[in-house]
């Protein structure tokens, strides 16, 4: 339903060209869960901006249901890493959820029913009139995270959406996003920085080595779907399938021979 046909991406700038991606090409199947995952400056970003057509690729295409992605696709919804800069800081946490959908020109009886159940569905039913900056970080992500379940995409990007809050936080949103998938069946695609986040979350772990980007491996997580912060992290299953992804992940990178920083950006030429 989703297919990232041999994606490559060069940032040309004035006094350097930078590779950021090269060659990607995957598929997500309707309803999958897939998390991305690589080191930084790996071009995770970049790749979500290009699927979301945010940014042209240099080489290569997005296919979202056989249809070419060019500009924002109306059935994808994305989260960010910013929940700070994501949410309108003057208006209500319901209002905030709200936005897109009259964007969208949903009837006004239906935004109410969306508002009210994404909001309840992360747990913020009790503040929906409050403005995000009287709320936690964890707490306004949920409502970013509400905002994208209201919207019912077809498709749900994360982008490191975890990565500003506490590790308690981020342990309940994990939870609360594999909830969410459960009940919506949205295909999703959360990418990641963390091995285990990404074991711990999806059904499939796509790994990206550092610049210039490929596909390292693609991982099927058959770990139980009932999944527990406790136990499934100490399970041997977990430890195998996060011993596999990082040595992905670390392997000497053969096909860039000189290579002496790993995780330095491939600069492709100086003007
Ligand atoms: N607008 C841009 N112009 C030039 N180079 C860019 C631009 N955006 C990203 N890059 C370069 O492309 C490479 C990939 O960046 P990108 O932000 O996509 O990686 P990332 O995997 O998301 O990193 P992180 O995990 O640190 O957020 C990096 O070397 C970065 O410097």
């Amino acid at each position: 339903m989703l297919e990232v046909n041999g994606v490559k991406k060069v940032y040309e700038g004035k006094s350097r060209t930078v590779e950021a991606v090269r060659n990607l090409t995957f598929t997500l199947q309707e309803g999958e869960f897939a998390c991305l995952v690589g080191p930084s400056g790996s071009g995770k970003t970049t790749l979500l901006k290009i699927m979301s057509g945010l940014l042209d690729p240099t080489e290569g295409e997005v296919l979202l249901n056989g249809k070419k992605v060019d500009g924002p696709p109306p059935g994808m919804a994305i989260v960010f890493q910013e929940y700070g800069r994501s949410l309108f800081p003057w208006m209500s946490v319901r209002d905030n959820v709200e936005l897109p959908l009259k964007q969208k020109k949903v009837a006004a009886a239906r935004r109410k029913e969306l508002v009210d159940e994404s909001i309840a569905a992360v747990g913020l039913a009790d503040v929906h009139s409050a403005y995000p900056w009287q709320l936690s970080g964890g707490m306004q992500q949920r409502v970013a995270i509400a905002r994208a379940i209201a919207y019912e995409p077809q498709v749900l990007l994360m982008d490191e959406p975890f990565a500003a809050v506490d590790a308690q936080t981020r342990a309940d949103l994990e939870d609360l996003v594999r909830d969410l998938w459960h009940r919506f069946q949205v295909t999703t695609l959360f990418v990641t920085h963390d091995i285990d986040e990404s074991v711990y979350l999806g059904q499939r772990v796509i790994v990206l080595s550092s610049s210039p980007t490929v596909i390292r491996d693609d991982v099927a997580i058959d770990l139980p779907d009932e999944r527990n912060q406790l136990h499934t992290r100490s399970s041997p299953r977990f430890a195998e399938l996060r011993a596999r992804v990082f040595e992905q992940i670390h392997r000497p990178k053969e096909e860039t021979p000189g290579a002496v920083d790993p995780h330095a950006p491939a600069v492709i030429g100086q003007n």
